[in-house]
């Protein structure tokens, strides 16, 4: 076991660096990274991802390769333009908004920079994490939509199914759930609402790639594969389960290696022509070396394997 960390080049989602555990198995490498805010019990879908990949690999991709999204933190316009400028060609940008502490005035700013760096014809989406009631959203999205000059969706505008079907009733801009699916008892709930146009669905808080292929064929929206921020060996999972999807309309947001200093793998998964190629990358030893938690922060490499032990555990009362 291997528990890995590396500072992220850009603040996101209030974190500085991204840590997690790193498991080999017949079938190669798997991630287990669930934020610190996850306990045992929600964990455990995270488990059952990274032992798929260790265990079992996963089904045959249809693609060889896999559009995805250059991911822009609530930073300033400046960096904004340079993160999308430097994306290997990615015409897609998702921008994060409804960050604490920030105004609609930054957004704008950060939105036209975003705009400016991809050109006209480039898709922008936003990310609020369900941070805003119905009537922020509208008010917000009417400033966000013109900035951007067009958005291609708003992701989880609120944080309830309620919430996202009326935003998707009162504007015509299109709407994505995300924790609506991956954090929800119910995933589905999405679907009889009518609350959305797209879902998003992340290997490792679902449960793995199988879990996710079934859940797209019942939930039947068009999805788009997202990454929990993972090094490229959890990437890699993401990449399987968009390489076999049968259909696959929008970018995918897989290409977060970016955000990170130091990757897990000599050549990690990062976008040419604005794709990411379907493969599996592998670490080696000096790439496990450069990123080995232990030889920071022990305490926190413990910290890691002591919630593998307890995970583990939970996994096999549940099997038993
Ligand atoms: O979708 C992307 O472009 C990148 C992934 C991403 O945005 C996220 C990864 C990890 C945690 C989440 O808060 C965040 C998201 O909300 O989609
Ligand atoms: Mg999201």
């Amino acid at each position: 076991m291997h528990v890995y960390s590396s500072p992220l080049t850009t603040r996101f989602r209030g974190l500085d660096s991204r840590e997690g555990v790193l498991l080999r198995g017949p079938a190669g490498w798997g991630e287990f990274s669930p934020f610190w805010e996850y306990d045992d019990a929600e964990a455990l879908a995270w488990w059952r991802a990274a032992r798929e990949a260790c265990d079992d690999g996963w089904p045959p991709p249809v693609r060889t390769r896999v559009p995805v999204n250059v991911t822009v933190p609530a930073t300033t316009p400046e960096r904004a333009h340079a993160i999308v400028t430097a994306s290997g060609g990615c015409t897609t940008a998702k921008v994060k908004v409804a960050e604490r502490g920030q105004d609609v005035g930054e957004e704008i700013a950060r939105l036209e920079a975003v705009r400016d760096a991809l050109g006209s014809a480039g898709r922008i989406r936003v990310d609020a994490n369900g941070a805003w009631d119905v009537p922020t959203a509208l008010d917000r999205l009417r400033h966000l939509d013109r900035a951007a000059g067009g958005l291609e969706y708003v992701e989880q505008p609120c944080p309830d199914v309620a919430g996202l079907a009326a935003v998707r009733r009162a504007t015509h801009v299109p709407v994505a759930a995300d924790e609506s699916i991956r954090r929800a008892e119910d995933p589905y709930a999405v679907v009889r609402a009518e609350a959305a146009d797209v879902v998003v669905l992340k290997v490792q808080p679902l449960g793995g790639v199988r879990a996710c292929l079934e859940l797209a064929e019942r939930i039947g929206l068009p999805v788009v594969v997202s990454s929990a921020l993972e090094s490229s060996v959890g990437l890699a999972a993401g990449v399987a389960l968009a390489a076999a999807l049968p259909d696959l309309p929008h970018a995918c947001g897989l290409a977060t290696s970016q955000l990170l200093a130091r990757d897990v793998v000599p050549d990690p998964l990062l976008p040419v022509d604005g794709h990411l190629e379907v493969r599996r990358p592998e670490p080696d030893a000096d790439s496990l070396a450069a990123t080995d938690a232990g030889s920071v922060d022990p305490a926190r490499a413990q910290a890691w394997r002591d919630r593998v032990a307890r995970v583990e555990r939970l996994a096999a009362e549940g099997a038993a």
